[in-house]
């Protein structure tokens, strides 16, 4: 067993303490013998015990114990097996996750296959319908008619029977038709033979997978000859190149930005999905109703090979070779990335001109332009930053396509030249709120402009027909004649006008009415009167009219006859200073019916026998006298305050005799209206505005009984 003997020498010193513990260390695994020397002076005793040393037990030593564990010392004993609970616990959530990872894997495939398989895109061509609004609210319409006169603007329509003219200058538009409730672009494929091919599905299959906000999405396709065709999202605004070359869309450079930048996007997300456009041109830009630009025509190569296509116009040959990158001019290559040219449409963007130059240039001078020759020549408004858009654009037509950027690169590059960062709907919205400012105070200036002119014709209406008679008309309410109970009609008329007249020119007359009734009109305004009209010589006023005012309409018209033959003896004629003026004036006072006549220059009428006899007061008056009929001279003197002579009884025609009044004047105790005829407004003194409080409705009732039982 390999027993090693080991003598261990202890000498103690000095042992006092009888509980010591002596502890000693063997190294030795084993029997081992344990001999205790020990020597009391000359006595000595050997002790000896014998024991087995079991070595220490460490963990870590690599040796795995029988005292270790595998749970208690995984390191030298190694781990535990697991128990088949844990194997469980752990196995089961493994294997399941594996499935599914594996199960998605196979779905996804399947999905791919079943999306390659998957023919939900097929369109009945029959299904699409015809759509009439679309050509209504078609951009390339408008454009084509200002733009080109002789491009063909007759086509836009649904599934018409539509071909382009093979002269003409542009290419022909979209047709649109209206399939599951929305228009639709329908690109027609002019295919004899065409069969579902592998290669077709794949494609469908790739464009299907496509989804970005500047790209057309594709809706579906018409398989069936002769009705092929690819239907895809339709953009109401037109083609970029419709909108640049409509010199009546104003297009400022926030707008031209973002035209850029959509059109980066869409490209870049195409080459990101490993699609090569190959025709990318503002034609194939197409702006939706929200003015962003979005990319049509991509992929569905083999799809859309035209067999039976028409022979490209010269304009459209020179339009493929503008487009044409460098490195395809000579030679017929696949699309590459890098061959989506795209500084061209920077060029129209910046230019809005047509990308096919001229017939008398080549399209090569027309590659060569000078730069910024084009961007300051036609833009309507200038580049922020010229400078940076040319190089952009130099860098995009580099000769090496290697030296092009990317899509991502001139998107970023846009972005960051680009001083105004804001979408086209912000810029609408701007600029409609900018618009709407201004048509708001647009609006509040024609107002006010349009106020002046009402108040202009409602002065001359005003002072053609009575207030309330010329709003009743203007609302369009019928007018009824009215009658009044009482009223009183004041004549006057200029005593020799006939020969007056005759000794005077026409303009002299004219001149001399003029200022004698606008000096007569002027009087009237302080009194509560309506001037009815003036016929040649004579002139017509009437109180109580419209606006009846008890019996107060005698004094009112008393009152204004005596300043208007007052302001005669003033009055100087003005091409005879030395003839004195003489007006014959009469009033009379009864009830009258009132009304307008005529629908053109209606004008204001009284009728009845009261207007009549107030005539003829006048008629068989004097000069500078104011003759009263008995009905004004009682009014008169039911009112007071006025002087009235008896005149006699006259003979007056038609009437019988008559008993009339001289208006002399008005009574000096009593403080009246003002008979200056510049005077204002007349105010009633203390008594008259008492007299009028105390008596008026009394003064009124009297009025029946002074019409039946008058003189008249
Ligand atoms: N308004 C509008 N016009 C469109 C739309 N899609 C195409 N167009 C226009 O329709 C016209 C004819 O389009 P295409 O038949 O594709 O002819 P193209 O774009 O000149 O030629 P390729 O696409 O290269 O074959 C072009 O002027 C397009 O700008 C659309 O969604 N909306
Ligand atoms: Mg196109």
């Amino acid at each position: 067993m390999g027993q090693t003997c080991v003598k261990l020498r202890l000498w103690l010193a000095f042992l006092s303490d009888r509980d010591s513990v002596l502890q000693v260390v063997l190294v030795h695994a084993g029997l081992t013998s344990l001999i205790a020397h020990i020597r009391v002076g000359r006595m000595q005793v050997a002790l000896e015990a014998k024991s087995t040393v079991q070595p220490a037990v460490v963990c870590g030593d690599g040796v795995c114990e029988e005292a270790e564990l595998c749970s208690t010392c995984p390191a030298d004993c190694g781990e535990c097996p697991m128990t088949p609970t844990t194997k469980l616990a752990i196995g089961l959530p493994l294997s399941l996750l594996c499935l599914c990872v594996t199960l998605t894997a196979v779905w996804l495939r399947y999905q791919k296959q079943k999306l390659f398989w998957d023919e939900s895109w097929i369109i009945d061509f029959d299904k699409i319908k015809q759509d009439h609004e679309a050509r209504m609210t078609m951009g390339s319409i408008i454009s084509a008619q200002v733009g080109n006169s002789d491009s063909n603007t007759s086509c836009v329509t649904a599934l018409s029977c539509y071909m382009a003219q093979p002269g003409s200058r542009k290419t022909p538009f979209t047709f649109t038709g209206l399939y599951d409730g929305r228009t639709v672009a329908i690109k027609r494929i002019q295919s004899k033979t065409f069969s579902l091919s592998k290669t077709i599905r794949q494609e469908v299959k790739q464009v299907r997978e496509l989804d970005h906000p500047n790209l057309c999405k594709f809706i579906g396709g018409c398989v069936e000859v002769p009705n092929v065709a690819i239907v895809t999202e339709y953009c109401p605004k037109g083609s970029l190149n419709d909108v640049l070359l409509n010199e009546e869309i104003p297009l400022n450079w926030g707008f031209r930005f973002s035209f850029a930048t959509d059109i980066a996007r869409g490209i870049s997300y195409l080459h990101q999905h490993k699609i090569c456009h190959g025709r990318l041109k503002s034609l194939n830009c197409v702006l939706d109703d929200r003015w962003v630009c979005k990319i049509t025509d991509y992929g569905l190569r083999t799809y859309r090979r035209d067999e039976g296509a028409e022979p490209l116009s010269n304009y459209q040959q020179r339009l493929l070779e503008v487009y044409m990158p460098p490195e395809f001019q000579n030679s017929n290559m696949e699309p590459t990335l890098a061959g989506d040219v795209y500084s061209i449409i920077l060029l129209e963007i910046a230019t809005r001109s047509d990308p096919v130059p001229a017939e008398e240039s080549n399209v090569d001078s027309a590659w060569c332009r000078p730069l910024p020759e084009l961007i300051s020549s036609k833009a309507d408004n200038t580049c922020p930053c010229p400078a940076e858009y040319v190089e952009l654009i130099r860098r995009c037509r580099s000769h090496n396509p290697a030296h092009r950027p990317t899509f991502e690169q001139i998107r970023k590059f846009v972005h960051r030249i680009n001083p105004i960062k804001v979408s086209p709907v912000d810029m609408m919205m701007n600029l409609m709120e900018k618009y709407s400012k201004h048509l708001e105070v647009l609006v509040a200036e024609r107002t006010q402009d349009l106020m002046h002119e009402k108040q202009k014709t409602d002065r001359l209406l005003y002072s053609m027909l009575p207030r309330q008679v010329a709003d009743d008309l203007r609302q369009g309410k019928p007018m009824q004649a009215q009658s009044y109970v009482s009223a009183t009609v004041f004549f006057s008329d200029i005593v020799g006008f006939t020969q007056l007249s005759s000794s005077s020119t026409p303009y002299q007359v004219v001149d001399f009415l003029n200022k004698l009734y606008t000096t007569f009109d002027d009087i009237i305004d302080n009194y509560d009167v309506y001037k009815v009209e003036t016929i040649g010589d004579a002139y017509m006023v009437v109180s109580g009219v419209p606006l009846e005012n008890g019996i107060l309409h005698a004094a009112e018209i008393a009152s204004m006859a005596l300043d208007l033959v007052g302001v005669c003896r003033t009055f100087r004629i003005p091409h005879k200073p030395n003839t004195q003026l003489q007006i014959r004036a009469g009033i009379h006072s009864g009830p009258v019916v009132a009304g307008v006549v005529g629908t053109k220059m209606p004008r204001y009428c009284l009728f009845g026998d009261t207007v009549n006899t107030a005539s003829r007061m006048e008629s068989t008056s004097l000069a500078l006298k104011i003759q009263s009929s008995c009905s004004t001279f009682y009014l008169l003197e039911e009112i007071g305050g006025y002087e009235l002579q008896c005149r006699g009884t006259m003979q007056v025609k038609g009437k019988g005799d008559m008993v009339t009044y001289w208006l002399e004047g008005k009574k000096t105790s009593l403080v009246s209206k003002d008979t200056d005829a510049t005077a204002t407004k007349h105010i009633p003194t203390e008594t008259e505005t008492e007299t009028e409080t105390e008596t008026e409705t009394e003064l009124y009732s009297s009025v029946p009984g002074f019409l039946s039982g008058g003189p008249d």
